[in-house]
């Protein structure tokens, strides 16, 4: 995000008149995910911007519509930005300059991969104007700006690219952390960022094998392909309700690189495991369906911790679901050591903005710091719980090395009880399928360099 908003664009974003435009129209979808936009300037997430909009886009289209139009915004933020920097010379009202930011954000498109003809969006974006009586006299404005731009649109576009943050679409902060992170690999990790992901399932090993999931999905028509162990891609995503088996607990929602985590902490009968920050209960899930532990899935906040509960009870599986601080067990311990300790931190979540791409704009790069401190807090309450021969899995969702293996070398360094045991390491994300130097160990025959970023380190108590 090129500017903070400033409390006043808030208030007069949420102060907006009534819209007359017709639910399955392009300008409305326009109008809404220009809120949305605005809603991730002023610092809310993305999906709960979309939940208050969308409460007005009664039409599951109309819905989809906004959706998909705010999330390639925020892949194109800083390029939309810089275009109306360039083509506007006083800066116009947030919600006049939002719907701009959309409509760029659908005419930056290659031609054969774009959703609307130009000159649709150009109408609509007007028409979107128009119909907010308190912005009508900008339709002129939206009108001339719209169409200047497809005048010279690819020496605009290409003007504005010079600058890395309209080039990348990420924070310059961000940029600069990644290049430093990940010398070798940081353009082609940027990019990964700004593509959309793939719909990866995990399948249930109580139910069913990839190879018998496969073929069901065959009888179906539907194409995948086997991505891991557990892991399934579907070739085209589709909703989770036309997904054979979703609904019951065949196969969940899953990133491959993120079904590393249940694998690795290599659970077997019997034991006695703790989920340490678990919601929304992905991995828990994924522990249960593979051994019959005793597992506390452990949440501080209570609301994310219902979200384990709905993912639980699809998947008919059960954990003792406790709220509570991983950071401080005194709270919730009741002193018989673990097993297992699986310790999937908060983190910047730099790994999966490919899914979540509004975090490169919410987040700021003192963040950080206090995210590796919180780390270390739980890391350092947790590591007294690990049984003897027991192991602790510490993982995060992210690229920067200070939240991954500069953690790691601090954990070992300050605990002369751990041993550290083989683990992936970093995971990078790579868009492309077989991406050359993906650094994953890919199962013969199949190719799961098509992931999210996380960082996996293993430690075992003496
Ligand atoms: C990366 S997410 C976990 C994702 C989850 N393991 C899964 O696979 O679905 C981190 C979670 O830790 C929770 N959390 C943050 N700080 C915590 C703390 N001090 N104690 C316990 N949970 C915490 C967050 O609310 C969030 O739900």
């Amino acid at each position: 995000m090129t500017d903070k908003p400033s409390r006043r664009h808030t208030a007069a974003h949420h102060r907006l008149s009534v819209l007359k435009l017709a639910p399955d129209s392009l300008a409305f979808a326009l109008d809404c995910a220009a809120q949305a936009v605005g809603a991730v300037r002023a610092g809310s997430a993305l999906p709960a911007a979309l939940q208050t909009v969308s409460a007005s886009a009664k039409h599951a289209v109309a819905r989809g519509a906004v959706q998909d139009i705010a999330y390639r915004a925020m892949r194109r933020l800083a390029l939309a930005d810089a275009l109306l920097h360039k083509l506007v010379k006083k800066a116009p009202p947030p919600h006049v300059a939002n719907v701009l930011v959309c409509a760029f954000t659908l005419l930056t498109d290659d031609e054969a991969h774009a959703a609307y003809a130009p000159f649709t969006v150009v109408d609509q974006a007007v028409s979107a104007i128009a119909a907010r009586r308190e912005f009508s006299f900008a339709k002129g404005l939206v009108n001339a700006v719209l169409r200047n731009f497809l005048r010279e649109r690819d020496a605009l576009i290409d003007e504005a690219r010079t600058n890395p943050v309209a080039r990348w679409n990420y924070p310059q902060w961000w940029i600069d952390a990644v290049k430093r992170g990940q010398p070798e690999a940081w353009e082609r990790i940027l990019e990964a960022g700004n593509a959309q992901g793939p719909l990866t399932l995990r399948v249930n090993a109580r139910h069913a094998s990839v190879d018998e999931y496969l073929a069901r999905l065959a009888d179906v028509h539907i194409d995948a392909e086997a991505v891991g162990l557990h892991a399934v891609r579907l070739k085209t995503p589709m909703p989770v309700e036309r997904i054979p088996g979703f609904d019951e607990g065949v196969v969940s929602v899953q990133d491959a690189g993120a079904q590393r985590a249940a694998q690795l902490l290599d659970v077997k009968d019997g034991m006695r495991v703790l989920d340490a920050c678990a919601a929304p209960g992905g991995k828990t899930g994924h522990i249960l369906e593979l051994a019959n532990v005793e597992l506390i899935a452990l949440e501080s906040d209570a609301e994310r911790a219902g979200r384990i509960e709905q993912n639980l009870q699809r998947l008919k599986l059960d954990a003792r679901i406790t709220v509570g601080d991983a950071g401080d067990p005194a709270q919730w311990f009741d002193g018989a050591p673990f097993d297992r300790i699986l310790a999937d931190v908060p983190c910047s979540a730099s790994g999966i903005v490919r899914r979540h791409p509004d975090i490169r704009w919410l987040r700021r790069a003192s963040d950080i710091e206090a995210l590796v401190a919180e780390q270390r807090r739980i890391l350092s309450a947790l590591w007294p719980l690990v049984a003897k021969g027991g192991e602790l899995l510490y993982v995060t969702c992210s690229i920067f090395p200070e939240e991954g293996e500069d953690q790691a070398r601090w954990f070992g360094a300050a605990h002369e009880d751990a041993v550290r045991l083989d683990a992936p390491g970093q995971l990078l994300p790579t868009a492309a399928r077989a991406s050359a130097g993906a650094v994953q160990d890919s199962p013969a025959g199949t190719n799961i360099a098509d992931h999210d970023g996380f960082f996996y380190a293993r430690f075992q108590k003496r």
